[in-house]
């Protein structure tokens, strides 16, 4: 378990994390989202007691991380991928971690082999790719066979089989109950990893909720209908009180109701339906709708040739979302 309480960075002018607090269950994996420069990396760091907060404070397991003895056997973590003496093998650097946290030396080839590394091991780190050191910061992580894990962007640089192998290992993790908490900038990847949220923007708290909850408060749902009687069908939605939107084409778009409720209106008024499908948004999505005014650093780019014009489809609906205070702010 992680207690972060009032946590608080600054930075000169910069305020970096702004009063955080929340908590890090264990047995599953909390994934920790914000835009470029939101402040994870900062809370991460202060989490390990490598940056002093400003104010609040950070409990491992009830402790703080500097009255932890033999840190690595309580957290352990992958925060940047090439902090690792080049000049080292990837044997050495591992027992260099392991002497000065009283772990046994077998533990290094354990964890070399669950990261895939035992072939390469008395090569020196420098000459390592991308993918081969977050690797080797992963084996760093799970040196002491710890109850709580960090990793900071663990799948940067990791090709396809080895983005599955750390969702895989990640998840295995968190069903032995221990606590998991990732950051990522690839939401395709947090969506199938992550159990439970935590959104920050501009240093603050803007979600801590279940992966799914967080995508239904934060985008549209709606049922998509296609129909060859377009105009019957409007017409029943209508006198039934349904509002739809119109997307073009054949196609509606109804919020609010379900696919049944719709479905059961047509047949009874003898409508064929070529597509009745619920739509729910993607992390993606409802994480850019939410993040939207706490973006600081913004790409201005038009639409590229042979981009579609823009749909008709109406922004959604507003609705109560987390951080519309802080937003009003
Ligand atoms: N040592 C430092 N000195 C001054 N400002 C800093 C320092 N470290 C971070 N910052 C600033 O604090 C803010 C938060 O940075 P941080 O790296 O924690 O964000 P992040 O969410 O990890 O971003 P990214 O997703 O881009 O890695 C940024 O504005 C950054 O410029």
């Amino acid at each position: 378990m992680i207690e972060v309480a009032g946590l608080s960075k600054r930075y000169g002018e910069k305020l970096a994390v702004d009063g955080l607090t929340f908590d890090v269950r264990p047995g599953i994996v909390t994934g920790f989202l914000g835009p470029n420069g939101a402040g994870k990396s900062t809370t991460m760091r202060m989490m390990l007691g490598l940056d002093r907060p400003t104010a609040g404070d950070v409990r491992i397991d009830g402790r703080h991380y500097d009255r932890l003895t033999d840190p690595l056997t309580h957290i352990g973590a992958l925060l940047d991928a090439k902090a690792v003496h080049g000049g080292r093998s990837a044997f050495n650097h591992l027992l260099c971690l392991a002497q000065s946290n009283g772990i046994p030396r077998a533990r290094v080839h354990e964890v070399l082999d669950t990261v895939g590394l035992t072939a390469v091991a008395k090569k020196k780190a420098k000459g390592f790719s991308l993918g081969m050191g977050q690797r080797l910061g992963i084996a760093g992580a799970l040196l002491g066979d710890p109850r709580i894990l960090m990793f900071d962007e663990p799948v940067n640089g990791l090709d396809p089989e080895g983005i599955h192998w750390i969702r895989t290992l990640m998840k295995s993790l968190a069903a032995q109950g221990r606590t998991v908490f990732v950051s990522s900038h690839l939401m395709s990847e947090m969506a199938l990893t992550a159990d439970h949220l935590v959104v920050i923007g501009q240093g603050r708290l803007l979600a801590d909720t279940s992966m799914a909850d967080f995508i239904r408060e934060n985008s549209r749902s709606y049922v998509r209908i296609r129909s060859p009687q377009r105009e019957q069908l409007l017409d029943v939605l209508h006198r039934a009180g349904i509002t739809v939107v119109e997307a073009g084409g054949e196609t509606l778009e109804v919020d609010g109701h379900g696919s049944e409720e719709i479905g059961e209106l047509a047949a009874r008024h003898r409508i064929a339906l070529h597509e009745l499908s619920p739509q729910q948004a993607s992390l993606e999505e409802a994480f850019m709708q939410l993040t939207a005014e706490s973006v600081e650093y913004h790409a201005h780019a038009g639409p590229a040739l042979g981009d579609p014009p823009p749909t008709a489809v109406p922004p959604p609906a507003p609705r109560r979302s987390w951080g519309d205070d802080w937003k009003k702010g």
